[in-house]
């Protein structure tokens, strides 16, 4: 059976609310996919439809061609780390973990290997209750890891990381992968998932925006802008504009009639073509930089329209 997950048409109403909506994708053995989209897009809801601890309004979400809960000894099946705070404080590590193994028949042998594996071997005598966010996540994966499972889910598993620990849990998520495991990860940042995954799901408002591989959303997603500095900005502005670029002024000095040097962010047209309408117009440039929109913008771009609230109200 190939650890593939399944998600058809999956749909979660709360009263009126539609939390995720008609979502369709899979995900596929040997590769890490990041599951993205902005606070409150139903990513979390979704994991939880996946592992069988929500029911789908509609749709259906299977691992491995069955739904979850049809698994009987479910954590060698999967394994999820969906709330690190979700761990009772009065237990230690070890404690944690020896009576979730005995509960799915799995060895004292394997509590110590996971504990060596998350980094939490000197910690596992303390009780949990004292351990930082960054402690409970790496806690969260030890018991993820527990079962040995093929399929791995992860809902923001680098939330309250230090950079060491980012650092990581990368190498982990690639490594799991590269064992052929279904490694699933939910987040709400691009630039986190453009380190570590292959492929991407992204969705907005419940609804699916993109499936693909992360190579082909740079190669989609991300457009080249050219930074102009020039003292005359509204008549580079006319020039470029006439010739089919798209121009924004930046700051201050980039508005139409503005006294001085002005910026301009121009897309539409390539660094060399700028140079030489600006030289044939006798418009001087002090800059000419060209740059990629990261990974991080075209996922904003992407899922602008589908965010739901925005700091400070400002749509
Ligand atoms: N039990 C519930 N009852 C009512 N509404 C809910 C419930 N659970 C989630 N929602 C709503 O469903 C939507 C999706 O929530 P969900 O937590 O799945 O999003 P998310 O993408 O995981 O967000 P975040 O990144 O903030 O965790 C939100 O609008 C949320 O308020």
């Amino acid at each position: 059976m190939e650890p593939v997950i399944e998600v058809n048409e999956l749909t979660k109403r709360y009263g009126g609310k539609t939390a995720v909506d008609r979502l369709s994708f899979t995900v596929r053995p040997g590769r890490v996919t990041g599951f993205l989209g902005p606070n409150g897009s139903g990513k979390s809801t979704t994991l939880r439809m996946v592992l069988g601890l929500d029911a789908p309004t509609s749709g259906t979400a299977t691992v491995g061609g069955v739904p979850f809960r049809a698994h009987r000894r479910g954590l060698h099946h999967a394994g999820a780390l969906l709330d690190a705070g979700h761990v009772h404080g009065g237990r230690t590590a070890r404690a944690h973990l020896s009576a979730l193994a005995r509960g799915n028949g799995i060895g004292a042998r394997r509590v110590t290997e996971v504990l060596e594996e998350v980094g939490l071997a000197d910690a596992a005598r303390r009780r949990v209750g004292g351990f930082s966010l960054g402690m409970r996540q790496r806690l969260g994966i030890a018991t993820a890891l527990l079962g040995d499972p093929p399929v791995l889910i992860f809902d923001e598993p680098v939330n309250g990381m230090d950079p060491e620990g980012v650092l990581w849990v990368r190498r982990l998520f690639r490594r799991l992968a590269a064992e052929g495991r279904t490694v699933f990860l939910s987040s709400h940042l691009m630039s986190e998932m453009e380190q570590t995954a292959d492929d991407l799901v992204v969705i907005g408002q419940g609804r699916l925006i993109t499936a693909e591989s992360v190579r082909d959303f740079a190669a989609r997603g991300t457009r080249l802008s050219v930074t102009v500095a020039t003292p005359r900005p509204a008549e580079l502005t006319a020039v470029l504009t006439a010739a089919g670029a798209s121009v924004e002024g930046e700051g201050e000095g980039g508005r139409e009639g503005a006294a001085g040097a002005g910026k301009l962010v121009v897309t539409g047209l390539p660094a060399d073509r700028i140079a030489a309408l600006a030289f044939e117009n006798g418009v001087l440039l002090h800059e000419l930089t060209t740059r990629a929109a990261t990974l991080e913008e075209a996922f904003m771009a992407l899922t602008a329209d589908s965010v739901e609230y925005l700091a400070g109200g400002t749509r």
